[in-house]
């Protein structure tokens, strides 16, 4: 049985873990975490989260204590950039092993992390559905064949409450994207406004929509002459997100100190 600390617990994703966590066989949830003076702490988990039905778990707002009292496998983080580095620190301190699903790090925020993986094995990935992690694979590898006659864009939608633009999933794809076709980050084009002039050769657009309920929405576009290829990823729920953590959370239950990705949780890219 995996011992497993869920954070953020009561939020779109952490809720979603805790039902799905509850449910599994394998998995044991010995604590749950909420923001830090949050009026819900102190409340059952359970019943904090909309789950209905009480999870005999309390929810905290201090996950250091809550590691202490729950003696965690693995902690599953789902909070935001800033959290998140907090929890990796206090899990790299008790030498409990993370997974990290949040989005909208800095590059200092990413070497961080790298640093803190040092001492105790971190999965982070942005976007942990095993669909988006395929389509990554196969949005390279046509990037690679179609070659650099094709105008590439990625374009993204989310609900109206992400906190983070673009997207860590497209700017993931973009990246993959540059790498594919020779390009670096600076080709990333993120907006464009005003007499922008003809689109320049080597440019990656990465555009991003905010509206309603919309889960996850990720369209690569390769726009050629004569002919427009377009690769989409549609979530209609979490669970494929969450189902995706609770995958990792077994995987890196039981590894070396590193930095991972989803790609090695799945075996991808001759990972193993
Ligand atoms: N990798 C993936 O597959 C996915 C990644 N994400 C990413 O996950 C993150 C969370 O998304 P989502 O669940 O929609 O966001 P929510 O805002 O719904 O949930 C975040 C939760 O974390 C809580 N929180 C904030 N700070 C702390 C803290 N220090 N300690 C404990 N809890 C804290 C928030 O509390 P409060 O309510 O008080 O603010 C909130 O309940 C985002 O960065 C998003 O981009 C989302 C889906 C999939
Ligand atoms: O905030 C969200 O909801 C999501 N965020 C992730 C991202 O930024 O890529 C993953 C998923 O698309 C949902």
């Amino acid at each position: 049985m995996i011992r497993t600390v869920i954070t953020g617990s009561t939020g779109r994703m952490g809720s979603t873990l805790l039902r799905l966590a509850r449910d599994a066989k394998d998995l044991q949830v010995v604590g749950a975490t909420v923001r830090p003076g949050s009026p819900v702490a102190g409340q059952d988990a359970g019943l904090a989260a909309r789950l209905g039905a009480a999870l005999d778990v309390l929810l905290m707002d201090d996950l250091d204590r809550a590691l202490e009292f729950s003696k965690a496998d693995v902690v599953v983080d789902f909070t935001g950039p800033q959290a998140s580095l907090a929890h990796a620190k206090t899990c790299a301190e008790r030498g409990v092993p993370l997974v990290v699903g949040s989005t909208g790090f800095t590059e200092d925020d990413s070497a961080a992390l790298r640093v803190l993986a040092r001492k105790v094995p971190i999965v982070a990935a942005p976007n942990m559905s095993v669909g988006v992690n395929l389509i990554i694979g196969v949005a390279a590898e046509l990037a690679r064949v179609l070659g650099p006659s094709f105008d590439v864009e990625v374009l993204e939608a989310h609900h109206r409450m992400k906190k983070d633009a673009p997207s860590g999933t497209a700017l993931k794809l973009a990246e993959v994207l540059a790498e594919a076709l020779g390009r670096t980050r600076d080709d990333l084009t993120f907006v464009r406004d005003g007499q922008t002039g003809a689109r320049p050769p080597g440019e990656i657009g990465v555009q991003a929509l905010r509206g309603g309920d919309v889960v996850g929405e990720h369209t690569v576009y390769f726009f050629g002459e004569g002919e427009r290829i377009e690769l989409t990823h549609r979530a209609t729920n979490r669970d494929q997100f969450a189902q995706g953590a609770l995958r990792a959370a077994r995987w890196v239950a039981r590894r070396a100190p590193g930095l991972y990705d989803m790609a090695d949780v799945l075996g991808l890219q001759g990972k193993t």
